[in-house]
């Protein structure tokens, strides 16, 4: 597996544009996102975070503009001009979901869930029953594969959900609202692991949150309002572009 060069983009958008009905949700868009990085994507609510997440993770396709994804391994993909198959395909292959909640699947185990990710690429299942568990310990749940989702504290489950998206070596996660559910020492954990796996690893974290003090913990902060970015610190932080 080649390294992504450094400052050369994951992720590139370009001029983006996103209406439901009446509704303007992304008003013209643009973001770079580089290895390495932790982006934090705040505003107001309504102010496009999440539909700007799910355009750059190929979940929504934006109405304008592109996304333009760049990882190792992998010519890089215009992903706006994918079909539905070749997106799900590359979210399942290179990129990571932790959301609030609603992701894992209550009725299998904690082991269950993360193996489920890598079985979906084509792992077998003892393997992928052993490397589940392995990740799972390195996030500090040594011994919990065994738990149902519902048998875990909020924390625990942000972890096994961790576990889940970095398992297959994402080189992007996509976080929304990671530590809205949990206590604020959980929260300090939660995006502790996060950053961590992100750190000097040549993966991208891009986190929407309204949570000052996790962004606090992001290298960079890109907020936006009305579905413009109007301000970002990368811009600001005379960090070399
Ligand atoms: N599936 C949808 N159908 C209709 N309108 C939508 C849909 N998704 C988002 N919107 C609208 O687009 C705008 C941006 O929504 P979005 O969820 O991206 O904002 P947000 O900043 O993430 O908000 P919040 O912080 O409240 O989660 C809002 O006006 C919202 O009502």
């Amino acid at each position: 597996m080649s390294v992504s060069l450094p400052g050369r983009p994951l992720l590139a958008a370009a001029n983006l544009t996103k209406s439901y009905g009446n509704s303007t949700a992304l008003a013209g868009v643009s973001l770079e996102v580089r290895p390495g990085e932790a982006t934090a994507v705040m505003g107001a609510s309504g102010s496009g975070k999440t539909t700007l997440l799910h355009c750059l993770a190929g979940i929504v396709l934006p109405d304008a503009g592109g996304v333009r994804y760049a990882g190792a391994g992998a010519a890089p993909a215009e992903i706006t001009a994918l079909d539905d198959e070749a997106r799900s395909a590359l979210r399942r292959t290179e990129f990571g979901f932790v959301f609030q909640q609603g992701l894992l699947i209550p009725e299998l185990t904690a082991g269950e869930n993360v193996a489920l990710a890598l079985m979906l690429n084509g792992t077998p299942r003892p393997t992928a029953e052993q490397q589940a568990a392995t990740a799972l310990a390195s996030l500090g749940l040594t011994g919990m594969e065994g738990r149902r989702i519902g048998e875990l504290s909020g924390g625990q489950a942000q972890r096994v959900a961790i576990a889940r998206a970095q398992v297959n070596g994402a080189r992007v996660l996509f976080a929304d609202e990671p530590t809205g559910a949990l206590d604020s020492r959980t929260s300090a954990d939660v995006m502790a692991l996060l950053l961590q796996s992100v750190a000097g690893t040549g993966r991208a974290l891009v986190v929407v949150t309204h949570d000052p003090e996790v962004a606090r913990w992001c290298s960079r902060v890109v907020t936006l309002a009305d579905g413009r970015v109007i301000a970002d610190t990368a811009d600001t932080a005379g960090v070399a572009r």
